[in-house]
């Protein structure tokens, strides 16, 4: 049943036929969040082409007619003139107009596009502040057009993430978002639970014609399928994680083993001081690496060895830290040697840690002394034989990488990013799986209109539609200013 996880409660807004418990509330606000013209620099600081400077709200056309004097605008037109303040000239910029509701925010929305100098742009923007704007809040553009329906939440929260990707994973996945795909495959399930929600309600209200049984069979298929669907896609979060945040990956062993190579043959360059001294790596080396449009940011770490030298103790301890906080470790052996009791340390310290384990059995090019076999009995998996030295292997451990990174993401598919939004579809799942238990015992409908209507306001929240003021407040304050 519906355990309001969210802090804050919910709002209900009464659309799509779902309870309207407080349908005021939303329209209250909006009104108050939206009545006033806002103003800010939607470009990134500092120098550069063109600088753009956003207005939106009711009086956008007044102040930009203020500051940039012209008759009239045609939308979406630009045009080109001189921003003048008391007669001195402050730039010459490119300015249009787009009316309400067809712009981004929804409203009256006036663009300045300046030289990009970061003074020059800072003196215009003071003097549309005076001209009747007051600044925008971090995220106030998108939250506006959020308000006013031009997006909804789950493709606000995309373009934060979009703006923000730092792989062309991480784009790709926001960039599916914002295009509407998750909130259209939301919308789709919500549909589905209404189509049940109306069955299940014909059984409450016809109690003479004994419909009980013939919809609980008739909807228990079609609610486990619901059920899957929501659960796959929460499933996509590890891969979505990855391909927005990267991949965390240490690189463990025993000293002098060649991990400080294969740091530097996975960068491409020169990162990590190589030498045939065991010990040399001393603190951990981070360097993130494109690997097939994943971030993967590696660490190599110090060899792991018992030791009494206190600078190397303390670099053992780093590397140990690195590992725990990875979500893969590499271990490496050397096989141009035996395996040692150093070895079997590093695989305990591993083995203690939550990573995954990669085993790579490097220097393949030397004179062959360990074989894959000798390994796999030693510490039961099968390695990837490379040379961190020719560079042979390092393809096959880049396809490795991204495999892993990848696993369980169906190729084009949709790719849930957000920690917000697993939460939402697993509570669905188990608010629908609540349904089906009772429809299986017989528990009287009602429970099971309950149990639907719960699930439907938990998907509700990916869209914003059943969601607290509170977090509608936390995504947009966490997105930059003039956005
Ligand atoms: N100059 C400029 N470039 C920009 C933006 C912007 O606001 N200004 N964008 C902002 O982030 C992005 C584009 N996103 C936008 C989304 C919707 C509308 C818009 O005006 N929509 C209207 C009309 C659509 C139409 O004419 O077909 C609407 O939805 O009603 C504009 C930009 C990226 N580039
Ligand atoms: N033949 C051969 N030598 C290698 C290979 N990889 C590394 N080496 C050599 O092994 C020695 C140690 O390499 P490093 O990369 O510094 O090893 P490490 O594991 O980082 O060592 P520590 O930092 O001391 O823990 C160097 O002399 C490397 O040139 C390889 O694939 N083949
Ligand atoms: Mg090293």
């Amino acid at each position: 049943m519906n355990s309001a996880a969210w802090p804050g409660g919910r709002i209900f807004t009464g659309a799509d036929g779902f309870p309207a418990a407080e349908s005021g509330a939303r329209t209250d606000r909006r009104e108050e969040m939206t009545n006033d013209t806002i103003a800010a620099i939607a470009t990134p600081p500092g120098t550069g082409g063109v600088a753009v400077i956003r207005i939106s709200g009711p009086d956008a056309e007044a102040v930009l007619k203020k500051v940039f004097p012209r008759a009239s605008f045609t939308h979406g037109q630009m045009v080109y003139g001189s921003v003048r303040r008391n007669g001195e000239l402050l730039d010459t910029v490119m300015a249009v107009l787009f009316y309400a509701p067809k712009s981004y925010t929804g409203e009256q929305t006036a663009e300045l596009h300046c030289h990009g100098s970061a003074v020059g742009v800072r003196r215009v923007l003071g003097y549309v502040l005076e001209c009747g704007a007051r600044p925008a809040e971090p995220g106030e553009f998108t939250r506006r057009a959020f308000l006013n329906g031009k997006m909804d939440l789950s493709q606000a929260e995309a373009v934060c993430d979009f703006i923000s990707a730092s792989s062309q994973a991480g784009a790709k996945a926001s960039l599916g978002q914002l295009a509407g795909k998750l909130k259209e495959r939301v919308l789709s399930y919500q549909d589905r639970l209404t189509d049940a929600l109306a069955r299940v309600e014909a059984v409450v209200e016809y109690p003479e014609e004994n419909l009980e049984e013939e919809v609980s069979e008739e909807l228990l298929p079609v609610l486990k399928e619901l059920q899957k669907g929501l659960l796959g896609l929460a499933d996509t979060y590890r891969a979505g994680r990855i391909a927005k945040e990267g991949l965390r990956v240490a690189i463990a062993g025993k000293p002098n083993v060649g991990k400080s190579s294969l740091l530097n043959a996975l960068a491409g360059m020169d990162r990590a001081i190589v030498a045939d001294v065991p010990g040399t790596t001393r603190d951990t080396i981070e360097q993130g690496v494109d690997i097939g449009g994943i971030m993967i940011y590696l660490t190599d770490t110090a060899g792991i060895r018992s030791t009494s030298d206190e600078i190397e103790a303390q670099g053992v301890k780093r590397s140990e830290n690195a590992i725990n906080e990875s979500k893969l470790a590499i271990f490496m052996l050397d096989g141009s040697g035996k395996i040692t009791e150093e070895d079997h340390l590093a695989m305990r310290t591993l083995k203690k840690s939550k990573a995954d384990l990669l085993v790579v059995l490097n220097k393949l090019d030397a004179r062959e002394r360990l074989s894959e076999k000798d390994v796999k009995k030693e510490f039961g998996v099968l390695p990837l034989r490379i040379s961190a030295k020719t560079g042979a292997g390092i393809d096959e451990l880049k396809q490795k990488l991204l495999k892993y990174a990848e696993q369980d993401k169906t190729a084009g598919e949709l790719l849930i990013t957000n920690e917000r939004h697993v939460f939402a579809l697993r509570r669905a799942a188990g608010e629908i799986g609540e349904a089906m238990e009772a429809m299986e015992q017989g528990i009287d409908m009602d429970c099971v209109t309950i149990d639907l209507n719960a699930a439907w306001a938990s998907l509700g929240e990916i869209t914003g539609k059943t969601v607290s003021e509170e977090i509608i407040d936390r995504i947009f304050t966490k997105f930059c200013l003039g956005k």
